[in-house]
């Protein structure tokens, strides 16, 4: 899958930035984290990300501490940002409400 073009970047990853996810520094890759009630929250926004990854076979590089998930997101097959970063992106925001 080939690295999302500038025009791209501009159409799908603004969407984005506008709902807290921002690049990371040095990388091509987008991060965002999030927030939770609790520990439990947490992990269960986690497991259905999960299932998402799964789905479109792309996975999240993340942390979890107590009631914060730390995400950041890459393909690293490509070495940087595509279409399924963005996907999985907004597939996290929409689990998260
Ligand atoms: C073999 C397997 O399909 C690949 O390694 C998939 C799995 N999940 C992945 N996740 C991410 N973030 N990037 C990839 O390039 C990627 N590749």
């Amino acid at each position: 899958m080939p690295k999302l073009t500038d025009a791209e970047r501009d159409e799908m990853l603004k969407p984005l930035f506008d709902t807290g996810w921002r690049m990371v520094d040095g990388r091509d890759a987008i991060t965002k984290t999030f927030e939770f009630k609790n520990f439990v929250e947490a992990f269960g926004w986690m497991t259905r990300c999960a299932i998402h990854a799964e789905k479109l076979n792309h996975h999240p590089e993340w942390s979890n501490v107590y009631k914060t998930v730390e995400v950041t997101l890459s393909t690293h097959d490509a070495d940087g940002l595509t279409e399924n970063d963005v996907k999985l992106a907004k597939r996290m925001d929409k689990q998260a409400g």
